[in-house]
Formats: structure tokens, sequence, C-alpha cells
């Protein structure tokens, strides 16, 4: 008799570890633009971005500004990130975190259910169409929502047929570092051409710096934008965010 109940019990508690949570997705499902805000203390583009880093002042500043998704860089070597940032910051907002790490082995997608993150990262440049499909079955099995991130068309090739629904178009170059905004145009066209522009939430990542950006994105008609250096070089963030997004919801300070 006991053994039926300790599976029942374990069942129960593995449900709720595998629950579905903060989602993305819900906020890409809105009309308004969404702000996936990142975290990002350094980078293999622009070397140290932060001086002062205070993560958690950093989530303030972005909770307070409106920011509908936060963006945690978790890699040590190149972006000066740590999956301890991601781990005390989990418990600091309500709003959804993607993990942003180069992903390459299931254990690392566990490793993001357990670090707190909601939402993980899937490179296609670095990832074949089979790990692609596999990784978001794991994703989606442990309550996970998964931004599959794109640059080019062999990028699209590999996500075409999968069961990919928030689709990240990364305007940088992830080998060379150059950075164009017209990538989504491009990418988004090469969608439209193959009619499945409306499988998609679209996510346009990298280079946004200021308002004509963020306008010009809209007028494509992504669901959401990506930012990091832009944020992470104002000395208000918040402000910035407010000068980028002007109808959204801000919270004043105090
Ligand atoms: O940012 C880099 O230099 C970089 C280099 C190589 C791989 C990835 C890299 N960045 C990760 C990102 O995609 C960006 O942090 C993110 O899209 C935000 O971009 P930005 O607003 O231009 O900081």
């Amino acid at each position: 008799m006991f053994l039926q109940e300790i599976i029942k019990t374990k069942n129960e508690e593995l449900s709720k570890l595998t629950q579905k949570k903060r989602s993305l997705k819900s906020a890409l499902k809105k009309s308004e633009l969404t702000l996936i805000a990142e975290i990002k203390k350094a980078s293999p583009s622009k070397g140290l971005i932060s001086k002062n880093f205070d993560p958690e002042k950093q989530l303030q500043a972005y909770s307070q500004g409106g920011a509908d998704a936060i963006s945690i860089l978790t890699d040590e070597k190149y972006f000066n990130g740590s999956t301890e940032i991601l781990r005390q910051l989990r418990g600091k907002t309500s709003l959804p975190i993607l993990r942003k790490e180069f992903i390459i082995h299931p254990l690392q997608i566990y490793e993001s259910l357990f670090l707190g993150a909601d939402i993980v990262l899937l490179i296609a440049a670095i990832l074949t169409k089979q790990q692609i499909i596999s990784f978001l079955d794991i994703s989606n099995q442990l309550g996970l929502e998964a931004l599959v991130e794109v640059h080019d068309h062999d990028d699209l090739e590999k996500i075409i047929d999968t069961k990919t629904e928030i689709l990240g178009i990364n305007n940088r170059n992830l080998d060379n570092f150059t950075v164009d905004i017209t990538n989504t145009e491009k990418i988004i066209n090469e969608l439209e051409k193959m009619n499945i522009r409306n499988n998609f939430y679209i996510v346009s990542e990298s280079g946004v710096k200021d308002k004509n950006d963020v306008d010009y994105l809209e007028s494509l008609g992504v669901n959401g934008v990506l930012i990091g250096e832009a944020l992470m070089k104002s000395n208000k963030p918040q402000e910035k965010i407010k000068e980028l997004f002007p109808k959204k919801e801000h919270v004043r300070n105090g």
C-alpha cells in the first residue's frame, strides 16, 4: 500500500515541477509590442558593457519601465554572466525569464528548469534540425517555452515543420558580430513568401538602439523586440524604455 501512495505523491510533486510557468507567449499574443529586456554585463562584440553591473537594480529598472520579460545571459566566459544571476533574480520578479545560453545538450534544458527559467533559447545556427525537434519536445515536457532563434535562410530551413512557436530573428551575425536590423525584414519576407509568417510569434533581437528602430520593426509586424546593449549602457534604463516604448505602462519611481 505504501508504495502505491508514494508513487502518487511523487507524481503530484513532479507535476508541480513541470507545470506551465510564466509565459512569454502570453505577452506576445497581445497587440502591444512586447519588450524582452536583457541583462548582459559584457559581450564578445563590445567587451565590458556595464561597468557598475548590478543585476538586481537593472531588473528593477526594467520592471518599472514596463518590460514584459527578462533575458539573462548565464554564459560566464564570453558575457561575464552566471547561472547565479538567474537564480538570484528568479525570486525578485514575476516576469517571464529567458535564459540566454548556448544550449547544445539536453542537460542544459533540465538545468534551466532548476535555475528557475521560464523560456530557453534554441539557436538554430548551432543545432541540427533533429536537435531542435528533440529540444523543443523536452522543453515542452518540462513546462518551458522555447525561443528558437534564426539569423539566415539556412537557419530558417531547419525550423520549418518543427513545433517552433516563438521565432527569434537575430539581426546579429553570431560568427562575425555584424548587426543589421533590416535582417528582420529579410527573414519576414522569406516567411511570407513561404506563406508561414503567421505560424509564429516573431521577436527581433539585437541592434535595437532608438525609437526609430522600434517603430521600423513594429511597422514590419513583429510581436516583440529583445534589447540588451542600449538598455545596459543607459544610466537610466527605466527612462530609456519609456523613450523607446512611450505607450507602455511605466511605474513611477518611489
Ligand atoms: O552580443 C554579442 O556580441 C554576441 C556575440 C555572439 C553571440 C551572441 C551575442 N549576443 C547575444 C545576443 O543575441 C544579444 O545579446 C541580444 O540579441 C541583444 O542584442 P543587443 O541589443 O544588440 O545587445
